[in-house]
């Protein structure tokens, strides 16, 4: 029974780790949960300077790698920006676009992440949406209402040729970085809403292809009362997955209550 649906775990490593620790980090992740045989899949978003250092040592592996951010311009005068080429280039298959740490630090909204999300796409990257509540939203009642609008801004006029294509993730910003998880039951709620504004959009087929995540304060403790939620098909880890062995915990909950097996 249950979706087909290959749950997802993804770390986002935010501003850390060097390129040694990086690549340090991703030799003991290699060596404890590769080879499963693609039952969960399992990628690290580490910061730029990074990415070269994961790519090395994940050559080969089944553990996939992604960037946190990018332009949606292919080149130009943009200082200090890089482009989805450049990601690509890098053997990047996803980017994390629409974080609330981008929208709150760094002024994104709706119509950048919009032309991120298209830029991402039209050059096969995947990205992993973003989006989600503040508290205050949360006390208001309007959590859903409010997930479900910027869904529709993010995406508006996005052709999307294939379900797998994106990963959306809903992360309260109440929830992150704080060591309060939503319940579960909040996650199915804004979840479920989602994936209906995703049939809405795109139709049902692709509604129950296409992955949508969990992710604030995710622990080696948390992680099963989310993954026992056939809602709900991965998680997208900050803190935790800055350390292996909450990290590989975290994975190995996953397969064990989610796995596919081929
Ligand atoms: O922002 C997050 C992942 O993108 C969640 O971060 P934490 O897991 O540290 O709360």
């Amino acid at each position: 029974m249950g979706n087909k649906r290959t749950p997802l775990v993804a770390g986002n490593w935010k501003m850390h780790k060097t390129p040694a620790e990086a690549g340090n980090f991703v030799k003991l992740l290699r060596e404890s949960v590769d080879q499963q045989g693609g039952s969960v899949e399992v990628i690290v978003c580490p910061p730029f300077p990074a990415l070269a250092a994961v790519a090395s040592k994940l050559a080969g592996s089944e553990i996939g790698w992604g960037a946190q951010n990018m332009h949606w311009e292919a080149k130009g005068a943009f200082t200090g920006e890089v482009s989805a080429p450049m990601l690509q280039a890098m053997g990047c298959h996803y980017v994390i676009l629409g974080h609330s740490e981008r929208r709150g630090h760094f002024g994104e909204n709706d119509e950048v992440i919009r032309k991120k999300l298209t830029a991402a796409i039209t050059c096969g990257l995947r990205p992993i949406f973003c989006l989600g509540e503040d508290l205050a939203t949360r006390e208001a009642g309007q959590a859903v209402e409010h997930c479900r609008k910027q869904l529709r801004a993010g995406l508006e006029g996005l052709e999307l040729n294939q379900p797998l294509a994106l990963v959306v993730a809903y992360e309260p910003i109440w929830a992150i970085g704080t060591g309060k998880t939503a319940t579960a039951e909040d996650a199915v709620e804004v979840i479920s809403a989602l994936r209906q504004e995703i049939a809405d959009m795109y139709g049902e087929e692709f509604a129950s292809i296409m992955r949508i995540l969990y992710g604030g304060s995710v622990s080696p403790e948390s992680i099963s009362s989310f993954m026992k939620e056939e809602m709900i098909d991965g998680v997208l880890v900050g803190g935790a997955s800055l350390d292996i062995d909450k990290f590989t915990a975290i994975i190995q909950t996953t397969a064990k209550l989610r796995g596919k097996t081929a």
